[in-house]
Protein backbone atom coordinates (compact mmCIF):
# COMPACT_ATOMS: atom_id res chain seq x y z
CA UNK A 1 0.00 0.00 0.00
CA UNK A 2 1.39 3.57 -1.05
CA UNK A 3 1.06 5.63 2.49
CA UNK A 4 1.18 9.15 1.26
CA UNK A 5 -1.58 10.88 2.87
CA UNK A 6 -2.82 13.93 0.43
CA UNK A 7 -2.02 16.88 3.00
CA UNK A 8 2.01 16.09 2.54
CA UNK A 9 1.60 17.24 -0.88
CA UNK A 10 4.86 19.37 -1.45
CA UNK A 11 5.37 19.53 -5.96
CA UNK A 12 2.92 22.84 -6.65
CA UNK A 13 1.20 23.19 -9.98
CA UNK A 14 1.32 23.20 -13.05
CA UNK A 15 2.70 19.13 -12.57
CA UNK A 16 4.86 18.10 -15.34
CA UNK A 17 6.08 14.65 -15.38
CA UNK A 18 9.18 12.99 -17.45
CA UNK A 19 7.91 9.48 -17.12
CA UNK A 20 6.07 7.77 -19.80
CA UNK A 21 2.40 7.51 -18.60
CA UNK A 22 3.08 3.58 -18.99
CA UNK A 23 5.60 4.38 -15.83
CA UNK A 24 3.85 6.98 -14.14
CA UNK A 25 2.12 5.23 -11.04
CA UNK A 26 5.79 4.23 -10.29
CA UNK A 27 6.35 7.16 -9.42
CA UNK A 28 6.38 8.55 -5.86
CA UNK A 29 5.88 12.20 -6.59
CA UNK A 30 2.89 11.45 -9.12
CA UNK A 31 0.94 9.43 -6.66
CA UNK A 32 1.81 12.58 -3.97
CA UNK A 33 0.25 14.92 -6.31
CA UNK A 34 -2.66 12.30 -7.82
CA UNK A 35 -3.39 11.60 -4.04
CA UNK A 36 -3.96 15.62 -3.14
CA UNK A 37 -6.56 17.83 -1.94
CA UNK A 38 -7.82 18.09 -5.85
CA UNK A 39 -8.70 14.38 -5.84
CA UNK A 40 -10.41 14.99 -1.89
CA UNK A 41 -12.22 17.50 -3.57
CA UNK A 42 -13.47 15.60 -6.73
CA UNK A 43 -14.18 12.45 -4.84
CA UNK A 44 -16.54 13.97 -2.45
CA UNK A 45 -18.81 15.13 -5.15
CA UNK A 46 -19.10 11.72 -6.81
CA UNK A 47 -22.77 10.80 -6.73
CA UNK A 48 -21.23 6.62 -5.50
CA UNK A 49 -19.18 8.69 -3.18
CA UNK A 50 -20.83 6.76 0.36
CA UNK A 51 -19.08 8.77 2.70
CA UNK A 52 -20.80 11.74 2.97
CA UNK A 53 -22.28 11.68 6.19
CA UNK A 54 -18.94 11.41 7.92
CA UNK A 55 -15.26 13.47 7.78
CA UNK A 56 -12.63 12.80 5.43
CA UNK A 57 -8.83 12.88 6.96
CA UNK A 58 -7.15 11.50 3.83
CA UNK A 59 -6.92 8.93 0.74
CA UNK A 60 -4.21 6.26 0.44
CA UNK A 61 -3.65 4.34 -2.86
CA UNK A 62 -4.30 0.84 -1.53
CA UNK A 63 -3.35 -1.12 -5.02
CA UNK A 64 -3.39 -0.31 -8.87
CA UNK A 65 -3.66 -2.45 -11.91
CA UNK A 66 -3.60 -1.98 -15.35
CA UNK A 67 -6.69 -2.47 -17.38
CA UNK A 68 -4.48 -2.92 -21.05
CA UNK A 69 -5.14 -4.10 -24.81
CA UNK A 70 -2.89 -3.87 -27.76
CA UNK A 71 -0.22 -1.95 -25.92
CA UNK A 72 -3.75 1.00 -24.48
CA UNK A 73 -3.03 1.16 -21.02
CA UNK A 74 -5.47 2.47 -18.54
CA UNK A 75 -5.48 2.05 -14.72
CA UNK A 76 -7.56 1.03 -12.21
CA UNK A 77 -7.23 2.27 -8.60
CA UNK A 78 -8.57 1.11 -5.18
CA UNK A 79 -8.37 4.04 -3.08
CA UNK A 80 -8.89 4.23 0.50
CA UNK A 81 -10.95 6.64 1.87
CA UNK A 82 -9.98 7.43 5.51
CA UNK A 83 -12.33 9.28 8.15
CA UNK A 84 -12.11 11.21 10.92
CA UNK A 85 -14.77 8.71 12.52
CA UNK A 86 -12.05 5.81 12.85
CA UNK A 87 -13.04 3.84 9.73
CA UNK A 88 -12.40 3.43 6.01
CA UNK A 89 -13.75 2.75 2.75
CA UNK A 90 -12.27 1.30 -0.65
CA UNK A 91 -13.54 2.79 -4.05
CA UNK A 92 -12.77 2.09 -7.04
CA UNK A 93 -11.64 4.86 -9.98
CA UNK A 94 -10.40 3.77 -13.08
CA UNK A 95 -8.16 6.86 -14.60
CA UNK A 96 -6.90 7.48 -18.31
CA UNK A 97 -5.02 10.63 -19.47
CA UNK A 98 -6.06 12.72 -22.41
CA UNK A 99 -4.87 15.58 -23.84
CA UNK A 100 -7.59 16.71 -26.34
CA UNK A 101 -10.11 18.54 -23.66
CA UNK A 102 -12.81 17.82 -25.89
CA UNK A 103 -12.50 14.13 -23.88
CA UNK A 104 -12.03 16.02 -20.68
CA UNK A 105 -15.31 17.62 -20.21
CA UNK A 106 -16.87 15.44 -17.32
CA UNK A 107 -15.01 14.60 -14.66
CA UNK A 108 -11.76 16.13 -14.87
CA UNK A 109 -9.42 14.74 -11.65
CA UNK A 110 -6.27 16.97 -12.25
CA UNK A 111 -4.79 19.15 -15.17
CA UNK A 112 -1.30 17.51 -15.36
CA UNK A 113 1.70 17.29 -18.21
CA UNK A 114 3.25 14.50 -18.93
CA UNK A 115 6.16 14.51 -21.09
CA UNK A 116 5.75 18.08 -21.84
CA UNK A 117 2.19 17.09 -23.25
CA UNK A 118 -0.28 19.25 -21.61
CA UNK A 119 -3.68 17.36 -20.61
CA UNK A 120 -5.73 16.02 -17.97
CA UNK A 121 -6.41 13.14 -15.96
CA UNK A 122 -9.98 11.61 -15.94
CA UNK A 123 -12.11 8.90 -14.70
CA UNK A 124 -11.72 6.28 -17.69
CA UNK A 125 -15.07 5.40 -17.48
CA UNK A 126 -15.96 8.85 -19.73
CA UNK A 127 -13.90 7.38 -21.96
CA UNK A 128 -15.03 5.63 -25.08
CA UNK A 129 -11.95 3.81 -25.87
CA UNK A 130 -11.52 2.57 -22.33
CA UNK A 131 -15.30 0.99 -22.63
CA UNK A 132 -14.69 -0.66 -25.91
CA UNK A 133 -11.27 -2.52 -24.35
CA UNK A 134 -12.93 -3.33 -21.01
CA UNK A 135 -15.54 -4.48 -23.01
CA UNK A 136 -12.97 -6.70 -25.75
CA UNK A 137 -11.11 -7.71 -22.99
CA UNK A 138 -14.43 -9.72 -21.44
CA UNK A 139 -15.41 -10.82 -24.55
CA UNK A 140 -12.16 -12.18 -25.37
CA UNK A 141 -11.59 -13.37 -21.91
CA UNK A 142 -9.87 -17.47 -21.52
CA UNK A 143 -11.53 -20.32 -19.51
CA UNK A 144 -8.84 -19.63 -16.63
CA UNK A 145 -7.51 -16.17 -16.45
CA UNK A 146 -4.46 -16.40 -14.25
CA UNK A 147 -3.20 -13.03 -14.27
CA UNK A 148 -3.89 -10.18 -11.66
CA UNK A 149 -7.08 -8.84 -13.42
CA UNK A 150 -8.89 -11.72 -14.26
CA UNK A 151 -11.68 -11.41 -17.31
CA UNK A 152 -14.55 -13.83 -17.29
CA UNK A 153 -17.37 -14.22 -19.43
CA UNK A 154 -20.56 -16.58 -19.91
CA UNK A 155 -21.59 -19.37 -22.64
CA UNK A 156 -24.13 -16.52 -23.93
CA UNK A 157 -21.67 -13.94 -24.37
CA UNK A 158 -20.60 -14.18 -27.87
CA UNK A 159 -20.64 -13.64 -31.49
CA UNK A 160 -20.44 -9.97 -30.96
CA UNK A 161 -18.57 -7.37 -31.52
CA UNK A 162 -18.53 -3.79 -29.63
CA UNK A 163 -20.94 -1.03 -31.39
CA UNK A 164 -21.75 1.11 -28.80
CA UNK A 165 -21.16 2.48 -25.44
CA UNK A 166 -23.06 5.19 -23.24
CA UNK A 167 -23.72 5.39 -19.58
CA UNK A 168 -26.88 3.79 -18.04
CA UNK A 169 -28.00 7.38 -16.54
CA UNK A 170 -30.11 5.78 -13.82
CA UNK A 171 -30.03 6.69 -10.18
CA UNK A 172 -27.42 4.47 -8.56
CA UNK A 173 -24.76 4.06 -6.11
CA UNK A 174 -22.22 2.29 -9.23
CA UNK A 175 -22.03 2.87 -12.06
CA UNK A 176 -23.37 1.28 -15.20
CA UNK A 177 -22.21 1.35 -18.97
CA UNK A 178 -24.93 -0.14 -21.52
CA UNK A 179 -22.95 -1.62 -24.38
CA UNK A 180 -24.53 -2.12 -27.54
CA UNK A 181 -28.24 -0.81 -26.01
CA UNK A 182 -28.02 -4.79 -25.23
CA UNK A 183 -25.81 -5.85 -22.34
CA UNK A 184 -24.81 -4.00 -18.80
CA UNK A 185 -21.76 -3.35 -17.41
CA UNK A 186 -21.68 -2.47 -13.77
CA UNK A 187 -18.55 -1.37 -12.31
CA UNK A 188 -18.52 -1.46 -8.66
CA UNK A 189 -17.47 2.07 -6.71
CA UNK A 190 -17.63 0.76 -3.55
CA UNK A 191 -15.40 -1.86 -3.49
CA UNK A 192 -14.92 -4.87 -0.55
CA UNK A 193 -11.65 -7.00 -0.41
CA UNK A 194 -14.30 -10.21 -1.44
CA UNK A 195 -16.39 -11.64 -4.57
CA UNK A 196 -18.83 -9.02 -4.48
CA UNK A 197 -22.29 -10.82 -3.55
CA UNK A 198 -24.07 -9.01 -6.69
CA UNK A 199 -21.34 -11.38 -9.25
CA UNK A 200 -21.52 -14.23 -7.41
CA UNK A 201 -25.53 -14.34 -6.79
CA UNK A 202 -26.07 -13.51 -10.63
CA UNK A 203 -23.63 -15.80 -11.79
CA UNK A 204 -24.97 -18.50 -9.46
CA UNK A 205 -28.33 -17.75 -10.45
CA UNK A 206 -28.67 -17.33 -13.86
CA UNK A 207 -25.31 -19.37 -14.95
CA UNK A 208 -25.60 -22.64 -12.45
CA UNK A 209 -29.64 -22.68 -12.01
CA UNK A 210 -31.09 -21.32 -15.16
CA UNK A 211 -33.35 -18.90 -12.68
CA UNK A 212 -34.70 -16.74 -15.72
CA UNK A 213 -36.02 -14.02 -13.89
CA UNK A 214 -33.00 -11.89 -13.10
CA UNK A 215 -30.69 -10.82 -16.40
CA UNK A 216 -28.46 -13.39 -17.27
CA UNK A 217 -24.94 -13.67 -16.16
CA UNK A 218 -22.67 -12.67 -19.59
CA UNK A 219 -19.11 -11.81 -17.35
CA UNK A 220 -16.94 -9.83 -14.64
CA UNK A 221 -13.90 -8.32 -13.65
CA UNK A 222 -12.17 -9.40 -10.23
CA UNK A 223 -8.86 -8.35 -9.38
CA UNK A 224 -6.35 -10.55 -7.25
CA UNK A 225 -5.17 -8.11 -4.33
CA UNK A 226 -1.67 -8.17 -2.83
CA UNK A 227 -3.05 -10.90 -0.20
CA UNK A 228 -4.33 -12.73 -3.38
CA UNK A 229 -8.50 -12.12 -2.47
CA UNK A 230 -10.28 -11.94 -5.21
CA UNK A 231 -11.88 -8.24 -5.62
CA UNK A 232 -15.34 -8.06 -8.06
CA UNK A 233 -14.68 -4.82 -9.95
CA UNK A 234 -17.18 -4.97 -12.85
CA UNK A 235 -20.29 -7.12 -13.72
CA UNK A 236 -21.72 -7.47 -17.06
CA UNK A 237 -25.24 -8.55 -17.71
CA UNK A 238 -28.16 -8.80 -20.51
CA UNK A 239 -29.93 -6.00 -20.47
CA UNK A 240 -33.38 -6.33 -19.42
CA UNK A 241 -36.01 -4.27 -21.49
CA UNK A 242 -38.52 -2.55 -19.15
CA UNK A 243 -41.35 -0.17 -18.30
CA UNK A 244 -39.40 1.02 -15.08
CA UNK A 245 -39.23 -0.87 -11.74
CA UNK A 246 -42.30 -2.16 -9.33
CA UNK A 247 -41.80 1.06 -7.21
CA UNK A 248 -42.67 2.98 -9.92
CA UNK A 249 -45.37 0.97 -10.70
CA UNK A 250 -47.21 -0.03 -7.44
CA UNK A 251 -47.11 3.77 -6.74
CA UNK A 252 -48.92 4.48 -10.30
CA UNK A 253 -51.57 1.59 -9.36
CA UNK A 254 -51.81 2.19 -5.40
CA UNK A 255 -52.79 5.95 -6.65
CA UNK A 256 -55.52 4.60 -8.45
CA UNK A 257 -56.76 2.18 -5.48
CA UNK A 258 -56.86 5.39 -3.17
CA UNK A 259 -58.40 7.51 -5.60
CA UNK A 260 -61.28 4.98 -6.28
CA UNK A 261 -62.12 5.87 -2.47
CA UNK A 262 -63.87 8.79 -3.19
CA UNK A 263 -64.73 7.68 -7.19
CA UNK A 264 -66.21 4.81 -6.04
CA UNK A 265 -67.75 6.04 -3.01
CA UNK A 266 -66.34 3.21 -0.58
CA UNK A 267 -66.54 3.63 2.93
CA UNK A 268 -63.56 2.88 4.55
CA UNK A 269 -65.26 1.42 7.83
CA UNK A 270 -67.39 -1.18 6.63
CA UNK A 271 -64.33 -2.85 4.20
CA UNK A 272 -64.14 -6.25 5.45
CA UNK A 273 -60.92 -6.98 7.15
CA UNK A 274 -58.70 -10.03 6.68
CA UNK A 275 -56.30 -12.34 9.06
CA UNK A 276 -53.22 -10.89 9.20
CA UNK A 277 -50.50 -13.10 7.63
CA UNK A 278 -53.33 -15.37 6.69
CA UNK A 279 -52.77 -17.08 3.05
CA UNK A 280 -55.50 -16.25 0.28
CA UNK A 281 -56.07 -17.13 -3.07
CA UNK A 282 -57.84 -14.02 -4.79
CA UNK A 283 -61.52 -15.87 -5.08
CA UNK A 284 -60.58 -15.57 -0.95
CA UNK A 285 -60.67 -12.15 -1.70
CA UNK A 286 -63.98 -10.35 -0.89
CA UNK A 287 -65.38 -8.62 -4.18
CA UNK A 288 -65.48 -5.43 -1.94
CA UNK A 289 -61.88 -5.28 -1.95
CA UNK A 290 -61.47 -6.43 -5.82
CA UNK A 291 -64.00 -4.11 -6.87
CA UNK A 292 -62.38 -1.13 -4.66
CA UNK A 293 -58.43 -2.43 -5.15
CA UNK A 294 -58.76 -3.97 -8.94
CA UNK A 295 -58.00 -7.57 -9.70
CA UNK A 296 -54.43 -6.41 -11.68
CA UNK A 297 -52.79 -5.41 -8.77
CA UNK A 298 -53.72 -9.05 -6.98
CA UNK A 299 -52.39 -11.13 -10.34
CA UNK A 300 -49.20 -8.72 -10.42
CA UNK A 301 -48.78 -9.61 -6.69
CA UNK A 302 -48.94 -13.22 -7.78
CA UNK A 303 -46.57 -12.97 -10.31
CA UNK A 304 -44.13 -11.22 -8.15
CA UNK A 305 -44.75 -14.20 -5.28
CA UNK A 306 -44.12 -16.41 -7.50
CA UNK A 307 -41.09 -15.35 -9.01
CA UNK A 308 -39.97 -14.86 -5.11
CA UNK A 309 -40.46 -17.82 -4.35
CA UNK A 310 -38.57 -19.38 -7.66
CA UNK A 311 -35.73 -17.40 -6.60
CA UNK A 312 -35.54 -19.11 -3.66
CA UNK A 313 -36.20 -22.20 -4.60
CA UNK A 314 -32.89 -21.77 -7.00
CA UNK A 315 -30.91 -20.74 -4.09
CA UNK A 316 -31.95 -23.49 -1.61
CA UNK A 317 -31.72 -26.06 -4.42
CA UNK A 318 -27.04 -26.46 -4.05
CA UNK A 319 -25.48 -29.41 -2.37
CA UNK A 320 -22.12 -28.96 -3.83
CA UNK A 321 -21.02 -25.17 -3.59
CA UNK A 322 -20.78 -24.51 0.66
CA UNK A 323 -21.28 -21.03 -0.44
CA UNK A 324 -24.65 -21.62 -1.51
CA UNK A 325 -25.60 -25.36 0.28
CA UNK A 326 -28.92 -24.37 2.38
CA UNK A 327 -28.55 -24.66 6.25
CA UNK A 328 -30.58 -25.02 9.18
CA UNK A 329 -30.87 -22.62 12.46
CA UNK A 330 -27.92 -22.85 15.31
CA UNK A 331 -26.59 -21.17 18.37
CA UNK A 332 -23.56 -19.20 16.41
CA UNK A 333 -26.18 -17.67 13.88
CA UNK A 334 -28.15 -16.65 16.84
CA UNK A 335 -25.79 -14.87 18.83
CA UNK A 336 -24.38 -13.68 15.21
CA UNK A 337 -28.21 -12.00 14.46
CA UNK A 338 -28.80 -10.66 18.16
CA UNK A 339 -25.56 -8.64 18.57
CA UNK A 340 -26.45 -7.45 15.32
CA UNK A 341 -29.70 -6.18 15.70
CA UNK A 342 -28.60 -5.20 19.39
CA UNK A 343 -25.53 -3.02 18.17
CA UNK A 344 -28.69 -1.70 15.70
CA UNK A 345 -31.07 -1.08 17.37
CA UNK A 346 -28.62 1.22 19.63
CA UNK A 347 -27.05 2.84 17.08
CA UNK A 348 -30.94 3.65 15.51
CA UNK A 349 -32.08 5.36 19.02
CA UNK A 350 -28.59 7.65 19.02
CA UNK A 351 -29.75 8.64 15.57
CA UNK A 352 -33.20 9.21 16.42
CA UNK A 353 -32.31 11.03 19.75
CA UNK A 354 -29.65 13.35 17.58
CA UNK A 355 -32.28 13.87 15.37
CA UNK A 356 -35.72 15.04 16.78
CA UNK A 357 -35.33 18.32 15.56
CA UNK A 358 -35.55 17.05 11.76
CA UNK A 359 -39.00 15.89 12.67
CA UNK A 360 -42.61 17.11 13.32
CA UNK A 361 -45.91 16.27 13.32
CA UNK A 362 -46.81 12.43 13.40
CA UNK A 363 -42.92 11.55 12.27
CA UNK A 364 -41.59 13.46 16.06
CA UNK A 365 -44.74 11.94 17.98
CA UNK A 366 -43.82 8.16 16.47
CA UNK A 367 -40.53 9.09 17.21
CA UNK A 368 -41.26 9.63 21.08
CA UNK A 369 -43.03 6.57 21.27
CA UNK A 370 -40.12 4.51 19.58
CA UNK A 371 -37.95 5.86 22.76
CA UNK A 372 -40.75 5.24 25.01
CA UNK A 373 -40.75 1.83 24.14
CA UNK A 374 -36.90 0.94 23.83
CA UNK A 375 -37.36 -2.25 26.36
CA UNK A 376 -40.08 -3.71 24.71
CA UNK A 377 -38.81 -3.62 21.17
CA UNK A 378 -34.90 -4.60 22.40
CA UNK A 379 -36.48 -7.26 24.12
CA UNK A 380 -38.08 -8.44 20.97
CA UNK A 381 -35.07 -8.58 19.21
CA UNK A 382 -33.39 -10.83 21.96
CA UNK A 383 -36.49 -13.10 21.80
CA UNK A 384 -35.24 -15.30 19.31
CA UNK A 385 -34.99 -19.20 19.98
CA UNK A 386 -33.26 -21.15 17.45
CA UNK A 387 -34.23 -24.57 18.76
CA UNK A 388 -37.99 -24.04 18.05
CA UNK A 389 -36.92 -23.08 14.49
CA UNK A 390 -37.21 -26.05 11.45
CA UNK A 391 -37.29 -24.28 8.66
CA UNK A 392 -34.27 -23.86 6.53
CA UNK A 393 -31.41 -20.99 5.90
CA UNK A 394 -30.39 -20.09 2.47
CA UNK A 395 -28.57 -17.41 0.87
CA UNK A 396 -31.00 -14.44 0.45
CA UNK A 397 -31.32 -11.30 -1.58
CA UNK A 398 -30.20 -9.42 1.52
CA UNK A 399 -31.59 -5.47 0.00
CA UNK A 400 -35.14 -7.20 -1.18
CA UNK A 401 -37.65 -4.21 -2.41
CA UNK A 402 -39.95 -3.03 -5.35
CA UNK A 403 -37.04 -0.84 -6.73
CA UNK A 404 -34.90 -3.91 -6.90
CA UNK A 405 -37.42 -5.59 -9.28
CA UNK A 406 -38.23 -4.88 -12.96
CA UNK A 407 -41.18 -4.53 -15.02
CA UNK A 408 -41.36 -6.04 -17.85
CA UNK A 409 -44.66 -6.48 -19.91
CA UNK A 410 -46.68 -8.67 -17.26
CA UNK A 411 -43.27 -10.15 -15.50
CA UNK A 412 -40.62 -9.07 -12.98
CA UNK A 413 -36.85 -9.06 -13.24
CA UNK A 414 -35.50 -9.10 -9.82
CA UNK A 415 -31.62 -6.89 -9.58
CA UNK A 416 -28.72 -5.76 -7.57
CA UNK A 417 -28.32 -8.69 -5.06
CA UNK A 418 -25.41 -6.75 -3.63
CA UNK A 419 -26.85 -6.40 0.02
CA UNK A 420 -27.61 -4.26 2.89
CA UNK A 421 -25.19 -1.40 2.10
CA UNK A 422 -24.70 -0.78 5.60
CA UNK A 423 -24.17 -4.47 6.33
CA UNK A 424 -20.06 -6.10 5.92
CA UNK A 425 -19.25 -8.42 3.19
CA UNK A 426 -19.42 -11.32 5.31
CA UNK A 427 -22.24 -10.25 7.08
CA UNK A 428 -24.29 -10.01 3.63
CA UNK A 429 -23.02 -13.60 2.89
CA UNK A 430 -24.38 -15.35 5.82
CA UNK A 431 -27.49 -17.68 5.21
CA UNK A 432 -30.91 -16.14 6.39
CA UNK A 433 -34.67 -17.28 6.03
CA UNK A 434 -36.05 -16.95 2.94
CA UNK A 435 -38.34 -14.78 4.53
CA UNK A 436 -35.99 -12.23 5.17
CA UNK A 437 -36.90 -10.85 1.83
CA UNK A 438 -40.19 -11.70 1.90
CA UNK A 439 -40.02 -9.30 4.59
CA UNK A 440 -38.33 -6.87 2.62
CA UNK A 441 -40.95 -6.80 -0.05
CA UNK A 442 -44.17 -6.50 2.55
CA UNK A 443 -42.13 -3.16 4.20
CA UNK A 444 -41.47 -2.42 0.71
CA UNK A 445 -45.63 -2.56 -0.04
CA UNK A 446 -45.74 -0.72 3.08
CA UNK A 447 -43.51 2.45 1.72
CA UNK A 448 -45.29 2.27 -1.35
CA UNK A 449 -48.83 2.66 0.46
CA UNK A 450 -47.93 5.58 2.63
CA UNK A 451 -45.65 7.48 0.28
CA UNK A 452 -48.85 6.93 -1.97
CA UNK A 453 -51.27 8.57 0.57
CA UNK A 454 -48.16 11.51 1.65
CA UNK A 455 -47.69 12.34 -2.01
CA UNK A 456 -51.30 13.22 -3.10
CA UNK A 457 -52.79 14.10 0.26
CA UNK A 458 -54.15 17.05 -1.32
CA UNK A 459 -56.00 14.97 -3.97
CA UNK A 460 -58.09 12.74 -1.99
CA UNK A 461 -60.80 13.73 -0.14
CA UNK A 462 -60.08 11.76 3.24
CA UNK A 463 -58.57 12.68 6.37
CA UNK A 464 -55.31 11.22 7.08
CA UNK A 465 -56.80 8.77 9.33
CA UNK A 466 -59.05 7.13 7.42
CA UNK A 467 -56.58 6.68 4.57
CA UNK A 468 -54.24 5.18 6.96
CA UNK A 469 -57.00 3.10 7.94
CA UNK A 470 -57.80 2.13 3.85
CA UNK A 471 -53.91 1.60 3.44
CA UNK A 472 -53.85 -0.77 6.64
CA UNK A 473 -56.55 -2.90 4.94
CA UNK A 474 -55.24 -3.18 1.41
CA UNK A 475 -51.62 -4.16 3.16
CA UNK A 476 -53.57 -7.02 4.86
CA UNK A 477 -54.63 -7.73 1.51
CA UNK A 478 -51.57 -7.64 -0.45
CA UNK A 479 -49.56 -9.81 2.32
CA UNK A 480 -52.45 -12.32 2.03
CA UNK A 481 -52.77 -12.85 -1.46
CA UNK A 482 -48.72 -12.66 -2.01
CA UNK A 483 -48.33 -15.71 0.94
CA UNK A 484 -50.88 -17.50 -0.94
CA UNK A 485 -49.02 -17.81 -3.65
CA UNK A 486 -45.56 -18.37 -2.28
CA UNK A 487 -45.92 -20.70 0.52
CA UNK A 488 -47.50 -22.86 -2.37
CA UNK A 489 -44.62 -22.59 -4.72
CA UNK A 490 -42.33 -22.90 -1.73
CA UNK A 491 -43.63 -26.14 -0.17
CA UNK A 492 -44.17 -27.78 -3.82
CA UNK A 493 -40.52 -27.42 -4.07
CA UNK A 494 -39.55 -28.59 -0.68
CA UNK A 495 -37.69 -25.70 0.15
CA UNK A 496 -38.50 -25.30 4.33
CA UNK A 497 -39.16 -22.41 5.58
CA UNK A 498 -41.18 -23.48 8.77
CA UNK A 499 -44.38 -24.00 10.28
CA UNK A 500 -47.21 -21.78 10.35
CA UNK A 501 -46.21 -20.23 13.64
CA UNK A 502 -42.65 -20.17 12.72
CA UNK A 503 -43.09 -18.46 9.41
CA UNK A 504 -45.54 -15.68 11.20
CA UNK A 505 -42.41 -15.17 14.00
CA UNK A 506 -40.08 -15.42 11.05
CA UNK A 507 -42.01 -12.86 8.85
CA UNK A 508 -42.62 -10.36 11.98
CA UNK A 509 -39.07 -10.86 13.50
CA UNK A 510 -37.87 -9.76 10.19
CA UNK A 511 -40.21 -6.91 9.37
CA UNK A 512 -39.01 -5.17 12.44
CA UNK A 513 -35.75 -5.51 11.80
CA UNK A 514 -35.77 -4.31 8.55
CA UNK A 515 -38.21 -1.02 9.80
CA UNK A 516 -35.26 -0.03 12.13
CA UNK A 517 -32.97 -0.82 9.53
CA UNK A 518 -34.81 2.07 7.67
CA UNK A 519 -35.20 4.52 10.18
CA UNK A 520 -31.22 4.98 9.79
CA UNK A 521 -31.33 4.81 6.16
CA UNK A 522 -33.87 7.77 6.22
CA UNK A 523 -32.71 9.79 8.95
CA UNK A 524 -29.42 9.93 7.72
CA UNK A 525 -30.69 10.04 3.64
CA UNK A 526 -34.45 11.98 3.27
CA UNK A 527 -35.78 12.46 7.31
CA UNK A 528 -38.81 13.55 5.69
CA UNK A 529 -39.66 9.84 4.81
CA UNK A 530 -38.68 8.51 8.48
CA UNK A 531 -42.30 8.54 9.20
CA UNK A 532 -43.09 5.36 7.20
CA UNK A 533 -40.52 3.19 8.75
CA UNK A 534 -41.61 4.41 12.19
CA UNK A 535 -45.23 3.90 11.57
CA UNK A 536 -44.01 0.70 10.04
CA UNK A 537 -42.54 -0.44 13.61
CA UNK A 538 -45.76 1.46 15.21
CA UNK A 539 -47.79 -0.83 13.72
CA UNK A 540 -45.40 -3.87 14.11
CA UNK A 541 -45.23 -3.42 18.13
CA UNK A 542 -48.91 -2.49 18.81
CA UNK A 543 -49.85 -5.67 16.92
N1 LIG B 1 -29.56 -5.67 -16.57
C1 LIG B 1 -30.32 -4.57 -16.53
N2 LIG B 1 -31.27 -4.35 -17.47
C2 LIG B 1 -32.02 -3.22 -17.42
N3 LIG B 1 -31.90 -2.28 -16.50
C3 LIG B 1 -30.98 -2.44 -15.55
C4 LIG B 1 -30.14 -3.60 -15.50
N4 LIG B 1 -29.31 -3.49 -14.44
C5 LIG B 1 -29.62 -2.32 -13.84
N5 LIG B 1 -30.63 -1.69 -14.49
C6 LIG B 1 -31.23 -0.38 -14.13
O1 LIG B 1 -30.29 0.36 -13.37
C7 LIG B 1 -30.78 0.63 -12.05
C8 LIG B 1 -29.63 0.51 -11.07
O2 LIG B 1 -29.14 -0.83 -11.07
P1 LIG B 1 -28.59 -1.50 -9.75
O3 LIG B 1 -28.08 -2.86 -10.08
O4 LIG B 1 -29.63 -1.42 -8.67
O5 LIG B 1 -27.38 -0.53 -9.43
P2 LIG B 1 -26.72 -0.01 -8.08
O6 LIG B 1 -26.10 -1.21 -7.42
O7 LIG B 1 -25.70 0.97 -8.54
O8 LIG B 1 -27.81 0.63 -7.25
C9 LIG B 1 -31.88 -0.41 -11.85
O9 LIG B 1 -32.87 0.03 -10.96
C10 LIG B 1 -32.44 -0.57 -13.25
O10 LIG B 1 -33.36 0.44 -13.55
O1 LIG C 1 -29.69 1.65 -2.59
P1 LIG C 1 -30.42 0.35 -2.44
O2 LIG C 1 -31.46 0.09 -3.48
O3 LIG C 1 -29.50 -0.80 -2.23
O4 LIG C 1 -31.27 0.40 -1.05
C1 LIG C 1 -31.26 1.49 -0.15
O5 LIG C 1 -32.10 2.53 -0.66
C2 LIG C 1 -33.50 2.21 -0.74
C3 LIG C 1 -34.24 3.45 -1.23
O6 LIG C 1 -33.93 3.70 -2.55
C4 LIG C 1 -34.04 1.80 0.62
O7 LIG C 1 -35.38 1.34 0.45
C5 LIG C 1 -36.38 1.93 1.24
O8 LIG C 1 -37.12 2.84 0.42
C6 LIG C 1 -37.80 2.22 -0.69
C7 LIG C 1 -38.58 3.30 -1.40
O9 LIG C 1 -37.70 4.28 -1.91
C8 LIG C 1 -38.76 1.13 -0.21
O10 LIG C 1 -39.35 0.47 -1.32
C9 LIG C 1 -37.99 0.10 0.62
O11 LIG C 1 -38.90 -0.84 1.16
C10 LIG C 1 -37.28 0.81 1.76
O12 LIG C 1 -36.49 -0.14 2.46
C11 LIG C 1 -33.24 0.62 1.14
O13 LIG C 1 -33.72 0.27 2.43
C12 LIG C 1 -31.75 1.00 1.20
O14 LIG C 1 -30.99 -0.13 1.59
Amino acid sequence: MTKIPSKQTALQPPFNFTDKWEELLDNENFIKVFLSDVLEDYIIKQRWYGGKASQLKYIELAEYFRIQQHGEVYYGLILEVNFTEAFYQHYFLPIAFVSDENFAHDDRILPISIQDQQGFIIDAINLEAFRKVVFERILTAVPKDKTRVRYHKSELFKDCKYESSRFMGMEQSNTSIVYNEKYVLKFFRRIYADRNPDYEMSRFLSDKKDFKNTPAYLGSIQIKDQENINITIGLMQEMVENQGDAWEYMLTEFHKVFSNLEYKKIDISKLPRTEDFGRLQITDVPPEIIDWVGLNVFTKIQTLAERTAEMHIALGSEFEDTAFTPTHFNGDYTVWLKNRLLYQFQNRLNTIENSLHKLDGLALELAHEFLDKKNEIRKRFVNFDWTKLKGERIRVHGDYHLGQVLVKDDDFYILDFEGEPESTIRDRKVKQPPLKDVAGLFRSFHYAIYATIFNNIELYKQEQNHLFEAGEVLYQYLKGVFLGTYIIKIQEANLNIGYNQERIFLLKYAMLEKAVYELGYELNSRPRWAVIPLKGISNIINN
